[in-house]
């Protein structure tokens, strides 16, 4: 059994091994003694939110925490039924709750399970908080009165909240005269009914059943797992051919967002995160700082710029977007693993919101995804072509030895182009004399190595993998 720690968000672990009802009921009244200690407020609210996503005996387990939570002496309330984690979040601020303890293991495969915690402010507590968890489980917890117990619907506010950020009117009429197809891929999680919910209409929703093996894949929106929505777009292309379509794709708690376009192209948040910078910016006139994370796109800053939007690099890890969030004006912050935000939102991802967004610049603009792509890839001048792939790491040691190395041998030449610098902030990221860059960076929640590339063609963009793929194994 592996001890109980939080990673990069939220303490993960496999259901019946490490994550098991004992161990949850041990955790999560720690955790509400800590959100208490942390957020515990001027106004005496004594509420935990306690949600779940779709996972495998999710609802027990949140149950069960409910009541561990309960007998110490919290107002508890319970989520009628699974949600988006960013509805817990959202929930947490709205009832300016002490936070929220959401069941979820996120994108992991079905095996999984998790316990992610939000503070009162509506976002993933920082490491010191977990700390904090982590350092009095096991401690005494004293006597209490039991709390409260009250079932709540986390949908009715949240889905209000996110309808309020948008033209709502004008993508419902989209669809109404058949202008605009959108379809789904929910991935079996927690997004499954979320845009019908919002849009007051049907859309073409797929992998919507509760399916705890995730077909035996994991929910996270990469291509190979998206074959599916591809082939139903294309598809739709070849009966519609006149329309606009979009695919809206969703991880398992919904807080990860990628796209497919109209004719069935994969697009990462690499292309998202531009094409909402331009919307926010261009057609709703909004300001603010634009976040990225080390390992995303550099036409970010070029479109921030050609806005006159400030820009500001933070390590891998949304928790460095939403700290910044809570002290800076901010238009949006984004990661290139699909986790998008916005600073008049909550300091969360939320992947319903973001949709919305991608739906409101298709409809005003009357364009296909790639589209605007192109287009603002033309504005700036400037043509990105992003891969990245996860090599396995065979035990901790090789991730000491290839640190070490890279510490002690600064690369100075990759694939034969000259390093130009580098950064170390997270990882090793390179910049080459051909305008490509190469970043190497070991997973904080998972045993892999990642190695992600952008360059003006992805010829460019596979040659600087594969020699880090060499690299790594050599
Ligand atoms: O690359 P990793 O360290 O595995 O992190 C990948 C992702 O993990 C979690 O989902 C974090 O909340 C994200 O902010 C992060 O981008």
């Amino acid at each position: 059994m592996h001890p109980i720690k939080f990673g990069t968000d939220g303490w993960r672990g496999l259901i019946a091994a490490d994550f098991t009802f004992e161990r949850l009921k041990l955790v999560a009244p720690v955790a509400a003694l800590v959100l208490k200690e942390v957020y515990g407020s001027e106004n005496g609210n004594n509420q935990v939110i306690i949600g779940y996503d779709r996972r495998f005996l999710a609802d027990k387990f949140a149950r069960s925490a409910a009541e561990a939570v309960q007998a110490v002496g919290f107002d508890v309330l319970l989520s009628q039924s699974y949600a988006p984690t960013p509805a817990f979040s959202w929930a947490a601020y709205q009832k300016k709750a002490l936070g929220a303890l959401v069941i979820t293991a996120s994108h992991n495969p079905g095996g999984y399970l998790g316990l992610k915690v939000k503070g009162a402010f509506g976002g993933s507590v920082g490491g010191e908080v977990t700390q904090l968890i982590e350092a009095k489980i096991g401690q005494e917890l004293g006597l209490a009165t039991p709390g409260s117990w009250q079932i709540f619907d986390p949908w009715e506010s949240y889905c209000q909240a996110l309808r309020s950020q948008v033209d709502m009117a004008q993508i419902q009429q989209a669809i109404a005269q058949g202008k605009l197809q959108v379809f789904a891929d929910v991935m079996h999680g927690a997004a499954a009914t979320g845009l019908a919910r919002l849009l007051g209409t049907e859309i073409c929703e797929i992998n919507s059943n509760p399916d705890p093996l995730f077909d035996g894949a994991a929910p996270e929106p990469l291509p190979r797992y998206l074959s599916q929505l591809c082939r139903l777009i294309r598809t739709q292309k070849l009966q519609h051919p006149d329309r606009l379509r979009v695919g809206l794709v969703f991880d398992g708690d919904s807080d990860r967002i990628a796209a497919v376009d109209g004719s069935g192209n994969f697009l990462s948040s690499q292309i998202l995160i531009p094409i909402l910078i331009e919307h926010l910016a261009l057609r709703r006139g909004m300001t603010g700082e634009v976040i990225k994370t080390l390992s995303a796109s550099d036409l970010i800053p070029r479109l921030a710029s050609l806005y006159n939007l400030p820009v500001y690099e933070t390590p891998v890890g949304y928790k460095y977007i939403a700290d910044r969030m809570l002290t800076t004006k901010v238009l949006i912050g984004g990661e290139e693993s699909g986790g998008i935000g916005y600073g008049h939102h909550i300091p969360e991802r939320d992947a319903l919101l973001s949709a919305l967004y991608v739906l409101e610049a298709v409809t005003q603009s009357e364009r296909d995804l790639s589209q605007l792509y192109e287009n603002l890839q033309a504005k700036v001048n400037f043509i990105s072509a992003y891969d990245r792939i996860d090599l396995p790491l065979a035990g901790m040691e090789v991730r000491s030895r290839l640190l070490k190395l890279l510490e002690t041998h600064p690369l100075t030449e990759i694939a034969g182009e000259s390093v130009l610098s580098y950064q170390s902030i997270d990882g090793y990221k390179f910049r080459l004399a051909d305008g490509s860059w190469l970043m190497i960076r070991f997973s904080g929640t998972e045993p892999v190595l990642r190695l992600y590339s952008e360059a003006p063609n992805l010829e460019l963009v596979q040659r600087n993998l594969t020699w880090a793929e060499k690299w790594a194994n050599s």
